[in-house]
């Protein structure tokens, strides 16, 4: 066995090196580094390492089950476990050994040699001071699964003194995992006592979440709804993630950087997902491999004005710790991968990301967001990993290129939807009543996604049952819905509505009104006892429920407030713009210059002044609100409340704004190249801009703005379309002249925005709606109004999560609307039985990649050689030799050795030969071993030279 000397340079650092170094990998795996990665293999005694090895090559493809059970041999030495793998790892090539270095990599198994080793050499140290902490040590080791309850009983034995107890329990850590080593050294260290410090504060800090501060408390635990979180790079077959695939290996893309990127729309559940993280986390229910988690709000480090090492930052912010702190800090930094730092709210940091001012220092005194930047990029605290939550709009690419990897955070889906509500009201009969609301209105079905509203609309029961056919249809209307029922509760014996609560309550939406404006104005979330005098906010309505104490841990003597949630700060700074006469008249215009560097309150500060810092995507949230707001649905509110003269100026001017925005966008439009179609491709402030449209509801407004818009195609993937933006768009877009190709790719449109794009489908030629995690029930719907649209003649749906059941109604469009030109599928699950249901019909279908679609997908595990593609299917791909388009032959069968053994018949070729006939595009077409004769099969041949038998 190789020798391991835990006191030399450990191995498996010098094969992090190696790869580094970028050696060919076979010369690297062969004997001279065999060795080393042996040693870094088993060195810790514990099987793990080589383990998760095999996890990782497991699910990158590289082994198979077989590959696994040869090498993973009970009974067998650790060792030699890992000599076999060594050996099929070389056996395998190339691509192999790059998927064990990467495995390697992922898996960056700590420096046993060195635990073990400092174990080793303070021995005797370790034998004095383990005996008077013995009881802590063994309660660690046993909560954590590290030792057994007969471990612990065989340390204990009454026959062994205490000293000689110290030294069983080091014997027995031997032999166990690299964990149970570190957890004996945190025992004798503070370490022990301060992770227990840390879990509990992080327990209090995350046990209730804050929208309920005024509303009544509720544990984190009996409301927290799973949402919807995906990888923002195309993985194809990610399924469901969970918390643990925030920090695993699914999605990396840079390995080399420690941060992780959970973007999501405003109110989207980032917050309430790290919260999540962070409990599961202080009761050893997730990340049980992290020792330390210090996590951080970006909106609360805004109030650090002074300079501070990484060391104070973490302590000062996080968790003291009351003894050892230079120890527990040398820690953090000799074990980084054994701490993780979480940053929520990026976007909400006064200053945008920079790369610009290193410091690499730990010592080294910064500004908290130099710090968090350097942090960010692996500068400070390397190997640390680093989660941090942002909105998309606030991420630019200079962040983007320190990233391990991306996920996005997409909100409910309608099981979420479902569940949440019924955490929400524990009577049944009040939950279901609620839901049929909500889906009895898809506008209102589509906003419930975002958790947020979703949390309004719930809490506002009374409300929406009491509302019959208004049901809200805009996000403005959920929030004018949540103001009423917390001004309502004020009024608990009165029973005012609408115009006259606002106007008795007019003063307090002021005060507000102005702390909010203020706030968005500067990007100031938390506010002191002087922010809320300045702006004249009494007790009572710092009690009215929009308002929230912050849990903030660097300021325990002083009262900090907060909104309930940032977008209620936004929506009341949109109320005090909509009410209060001391805003400036530049005001609605500013907020609604469509650049983003020149939006809003931004541009209202000088040049020096932006230097550094962050955009605000807050006032897009305003400006939306404020169109609502001043939407002729809703002026009869402010009647008395303020001069109509001026509101119906100050919503001439939001008109004006959006129109003048729509027709920038418009004139961005390039001409279109010879032959080619007029195409436009919108960003996502031409998105915005349309959302706001909506929010005013005005027919004849949304008609003007785009009476000039005159493209073929409009292009808006990427663009983080959900159902609400869906909603908006079709509400717009059904006032086109004239037909357009709409191209929605790569959003999240799924089932209930498809629904919601329904009203505009008779103006639009074709829909693209490729990875929109749309269902068959998606699809039905599609097509029962698509049959009536004549306009309507192309789709496509590739990668979406369509199954056999689907095939039905795209034969039922294909028989029905005979223009239909243009049908696309690929990587969807369906199988050889659902496509020839198609392909007997008629059209031109384009069916690129389906096969490689249906093997991973709806026959997993299976080869593409056990389908059974039988004569009749055959038949009926021939059959489309009468199709105007045969885009659909070449491409499947251009990949031959497809329909190999797949008991084909003389029937079957006899068809495929009268296809090839019209088809000189393919080369050949492998039919080894189907059910032919030998007399069939040199017929065949001499028929047809293509067939290859
Ligand atoms: N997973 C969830 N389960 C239950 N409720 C949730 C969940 N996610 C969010 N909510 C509700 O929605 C509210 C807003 O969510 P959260 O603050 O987490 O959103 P966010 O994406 O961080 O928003 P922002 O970007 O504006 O900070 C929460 O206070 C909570 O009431």
């Amino acid at each position: 066995e190789p020798k391991c000397n835990p006191s030399q340079t450990h191995p498996q650092k010098e094969t992090m090196n190696l790869i580094v170094a970028n050696i060919p990998l076979c010369i690297w795996f062969q004997a001279n580094q065999r060795s080393e990665i042996l040693c870094g293999l088993c060195a810790s005694g514990s099987p793990e390492p080589l383990e998760r090895v095999l996890d990782v090559l497991l699910a990158c493809g590289e082994f198979s089950w077989e590959d696994y059970h040869n090498v993973r041999v009970q009974g067998r030495p650790l060792h030699a476990n890992a000599r076999h793998l060594l050996d099929l790892v070389y056996a395998k090539g190339e691509a192999a050994c790059q998927a064990f270095t990467e495995a390697i990599r992922e898996v960056r198994p700590e420096d046993p040699g060195r635990v073990t080793g400092m174990l080793l050499t303070r021995r005797p140290t370790l034998v004095a001071e383990l005996q008077s902490c013995m009881d802590g040590a063994l309660e660690a080791l046993l909560e954590s699964g590290c030792f057994t309850h007969e471990d612990c009983g065989d340390v204990r034995l009454p026959i062994h003194t205490p000293s000689q107890q110290a030294r069983r329990l080091l014997d027995h850590t031997v032999f166990k995992s690299f964990f149970t080593s570190i957890l004996v050294y945190l025992s004798i260290t503070e370490l022990l006592i301060y992770q227990k410090k840390l879990r509990s504060s992080v327990s209090a800090q995350s046990s209730f979440l804050n929208t309920y501060g005024g509303t009544g408390h509720m544990l984190l635990d009996d409301i927290y709804t799973e949402g919807q979180l995906e990888l923002a790079q195309d993985c194809k077959d990610q399924g469901h993630l969970g918390l643990e695939d925030i920090i695993g290996t699914a999605g990396n893309v840079n390995q080399e950087a420690d941060t992780v990127l959970i973007s999501g729309d405003a109110g989207s559940g980032k917050s309430t997902l790290l919260q999540r993280l962070h409990l599961l986390w202080a009761r050893g229910a997730t990340l049980p491999e992290f020792v330390l988690l210090f996590p951080f709000s970006c909106r609360k480090l805004n109030s650090e004005l002074n300079e501070l090492s990484v060391q104070k930052l973490l302590f000062h912010h996080c968790c003291w710790p009351d003894r050892d702190q230079d120890e527990i800090f040398r820690f953090i930094l000799d074990h980084p991968h054994l701490v993780v730092i979480t940053f929520d709210g990026l976007d909400e940091l006064k200053q945008s990301f920079s790369d610009e001012r290193r410091v690499c220092c730990p010592t080294e005194p910064a500004p908290v967001h130099v710090l968090l930047f350097n942090l960010l990029q692996g500068s400070l605290l390397k190997g640390v990993r680093k989660v941090v939550t942002s909105r998309p709009e606030a991420v630019g690419s200079t962040l983007r290129k320190h990233l391990r990897k991306e996920l996005f955070l997409k909100g409910f889906s309608p099981d979420g939807i479902n569940c949440f509500v019924k955490k929400q009201h524990h009577d049944l009969s009040v939950a279901s009543k609620v839901l049929a609301s909500i889906q009895a209105n898809t506008a209102l079905f589509g906003l419930c996604h975002s958790p947020v509203l979703c949390w309004i609309v719930s809490q506002c029961h009374k409300e929406l049952l009491g509302c019959g056919d208004g049901t809200p249809q805009t996000i403005t209307d959920v929030y004018l819905m949540i103001l009423q029922h917390f001004l309502q509760h004020q009024n608990a014996s009165k029973c005012s509505e609408g115009a006259t609560l606002l106007q008795e309550h007019l003063g307090g939406i002021l005060h507000l009104g102005q702390l909010a404006f203020q706030g968005v104005e500067a990007s100031c979330y938390v506010f002191a006892g002087t922010d809320l005098e300045t702006c004249c906010v009494t007790d009572k309505e710092i009690c009215a429920g929009f308002l929230t104490q912050s849990k903030e841990m660097s300021f325990p003597q002083s009262l900090r407030y907060e909104f309930l949630h940032v977008t209620m700060q936004c929506f009341f700074a949109a109320l005090y713009i909509v009410l209060s006469n001391n805003t400036d008249r530049s005001t609605v215009a500013k907020l609604f210059e469509a650049d983003f560097s020149s939006t809003c309150f931004w541009s209202c500060l000088s040049v020096d002044h932006r230097q550094g810092l962050a955009e605000n995507p807050n006032s897009q949230i305003t400006a939306t609100f404020v169109s609502g707001l001043l939407s002729q649905r809703h002026r009869h509110l402010w009647l008395h409340c303020t001069p109509t003269t001026t509101v119906e100026k100050k919503a001439r001017q939001v008109v004006r704004c959006l129109h003048n925005g729509m027709q920038e966008h418009f004139k961005s439009i390039p001409p279109p190249v010879q032959c080619e179609k007029k195409s436009m491709h919108a960003m996502p402030g031409f998105v915005w801009l349309i959302k706001c449209i909506y929010e005013m509801r005005e027919s004849n407004m949304a008609e003007e703005v785009l009476s000039q818009l005159e493209v073929d195609h409009l292009k808006m993937t990427y663009c983080n379309i959900g159902p609400v933006e869906c909603t908006a768009l079709a509400y717009v877009l059904k006032h086109l002249r004239s037909p357009v190709g709409i191209e929605l790719d790569n959003n999240s449109v799924g089932d209930v925005g498809v629904e919601q794009l329904l009203p505009c489908l008779h103006i639009c030629k074709s829909l693209y709606l490729r990875n929109n995690n749309i269902t068959d029930e998606g699809i039905r719907k599609l097509v029962a109004k698509g049959i009536q649209c004549d306009n309507f003649q192309k789709i496509a749906l590739f990668n979406n999560r369509l199954t056999d059941a689907c095939t039905q109604h795209v034969s039922h469009l294909l028989k029905t609307k005979q223009n239909f030109l243009s049908l696309r599928f690929v990587q969807c699950s369906w199988c050889v039985w659902g496509w020839v249901k198609i392909l007997i019909t008629r059209s031109s279908v384009f069916f690129g990649g389906q096969w490689r679609g249906q093997r991973r997908s709806s026959c997993p595990g299976q080869d593409a050689r056990e389908w059974h593609i039988t004569g009749g299917p055959v038949v009926s791909l021939a059959s489309l030799r009468k199709c105007s388009t045969l885009q659909l032959i070449p491409l499947p069968l251009l990949h031959c050795t497809r329909l190999t053994e797949n008991c084909i018949t003389r029937e079957g070729v006899d068809c495929l030969v009268q296809a090839l006939e019209r088809n000189k595009r393919i080369k050949s077409v492998w039919l080894r071993n189907n059910h032919l004769s030998p007399e069939e099969v040199v017929e065949m041949t001499r028929r047809e030279s293509r067939l290859i038998f």
